[in-house]
Formats: structure tokens, sequence, C-alpha cells
């Protein structure tokens, strides 16, 4: 059975994967491969430099490698839908074929849905927690102004939508704790499989 766990930006989704990592579960991250896959695939490559200009990369270093010029990608993905849409298009279906490949049961990805990703999973836990404690989050975390968090957050389905889709929860607001709600689902996914 494959398992997708999804959450918005600074939701925590991350965090509850450490501890699944803790008790033997190996967990996809999607925005790790879509950053592996973005510096090596000479199709992506050529995609977000048609898309974006020149300006998607910087100067290159290795000749089999690319450094994304993310201050670039991060301006023209936060513009629009549309921006965002075209991204993932070029960046996506490579994630898709490498999760696919990589045989592994769970993965991780703040866009599951939007992206359509879902498609691949069997079940999808979502990770949620309240808008202000998620803004703090990403703002200590990545050193980034309101504004920004919330821009993220905006390309992002509300937690309300992706509630409906998914089939367990897990609430990390920092009072609730983890270790249970984690137990619980486990235990339910085992008994479905
Ligand atoms: C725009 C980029 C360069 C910003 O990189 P940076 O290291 O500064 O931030 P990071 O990757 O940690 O992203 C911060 C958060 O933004 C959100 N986010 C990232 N990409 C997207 C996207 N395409 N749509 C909506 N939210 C996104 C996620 O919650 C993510 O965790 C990078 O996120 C990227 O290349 N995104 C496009 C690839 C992609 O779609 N990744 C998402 C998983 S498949
Ligand atoms: N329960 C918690 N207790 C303490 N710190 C937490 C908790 N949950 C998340 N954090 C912290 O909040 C920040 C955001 O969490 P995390 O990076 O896991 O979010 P995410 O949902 O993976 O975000 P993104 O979509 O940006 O990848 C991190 O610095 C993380 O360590």
């Amino acid at each position: 059975m494959k398992i997708g766990i999804t959450g918005g930006i600074g939701t925590g989704k991350s965090y509850v994967c450490r501890l699944l990592k803790q008790r033997g579960i190996e967990v996809y991250d999607c925005d790790e491969a879509a950053k592996r896959l973005i510096r090596t695939s000479p199709i992506i490559y050529k995609g977000l430099c048609q898309l974006i200009g020149p300006d998607a990369f910087l100067c290159q270093t290795d000749k089999d490698e690319h450094t994304l010029n993310k201050a670039a990608v991060t301006r023209f993905l936060l513009q629009s839908d549309t921006h965002a849409q075209a991204i993932n298009d070029i960046v996506h279906p490579a994630v898709f074929r490498d999760f696919e490949e990589s045989g592994i049961q769970w993965m991780e990805s703040a866009i599951l849905f939007e992206s359509g990703i879902n498609r691949l999973v069997d079940k999808v836990v979502m990770v949620s927690a309240p808008d202000e404690v998620r803004i703090n989050r990403v703002m200590s975390r990545d050193h980034i102004s309101r504004e920004k968090v919330m821009q993220w957050m905006q390309r992002q389905w509300s937690q309300e939508k992706v509630r409906q889709l998914s089939d367990f929860e897990i609430v990390n607001d920092g009072i609730q704790p983890l270790e249970p709600q984690i137990e619980t689902i486990i235990k339910q996914l085992a008994y479905k499989s």
C-alpha cells in the first residue's frame, strides 16, 4: 500500500516524517527529489530556461549539473497560479516517474493533490496546524517575512479542501502530542492493508 503525507507549508510534514523514520519507515521526499531532478535533468533544464529565461539557472559549475537560481524561480512561481502550474508541468512528471521507480511506500508532498501525485497513492495522511502557527514556524525556519509565507500559502490549497480528500489527519498544533496520533494511523493502515 502506498501512503501520501501532505499538508501546506509549515504544517510540520517533515517533522512528522522524522518521527516516522525513527520507527524505521522510509519516506520519499518530493521536494528533495524535485530539487535533485532540477539539478540533473537536461529536459527540466531546457523547459525552465524556455519558461523563465536565462535567469532560471546560475552559471554552470559542472557540465552534468545545473544550479537553480532559487530567487528567480521563486519570484516567477509566486507571481500567479498560471506560473506555478507551468513550473509544475515541467518538474512533476519527472518526480512522478522517480517516485514509482524508487519502490518506496510512503511519500511526502506539500502539494500532493495540486500536483496530481495523489493518484499514485492509496491513502492520504494530512498534517495540519493553525495558520498562525504555520506562519510563525516558517518565518523562524526560513527567515522570511510574514507576507512571503502568506504568498506561499496562497499557491497551495486550503487546509479545509485538503482535509476533505484525506483519509487521516495528524494535528500538529504544538499542543496535541504526535506519537499517539501516528501510532493510531499506523495501526489502522496495517489493518486495512
Ligand atoms: C521555488 C523553489 C526554487 C524554492 O526553493 P527553496 O529552497 O527556497 O524553498 P523550498 O523548496 O524549501 O520550498 C518551501 C516550501 O514552498 C512550497 N512549495 C515549493 N514548491 C511549490 C510549488 N510548486 N507550489 C506550491 N508550493 C510550493 C512547499 O511548501 C515547500 O516546502 C523550490 O521550491 C522549487 O524548485 N519548487 C518547484 C518544484 C516543486 O514543485 N516542488 C514541490 C514538490 S514536488
Ligand atoms: N511539533 C513540533 N514541535 C516543534 N517544532 C516543530 C513541530 N512541528 C514543526 N516544527 C518546526 O516547524 C518548522 C516547520 O516544520 P516542517 O519543516 O516540518 O514543515 P513542512 O510542513 O515540512 O514545511 P514545508 O512545506 O515548507 O516543507 C520546522 O522548523 C520544524 O522543526
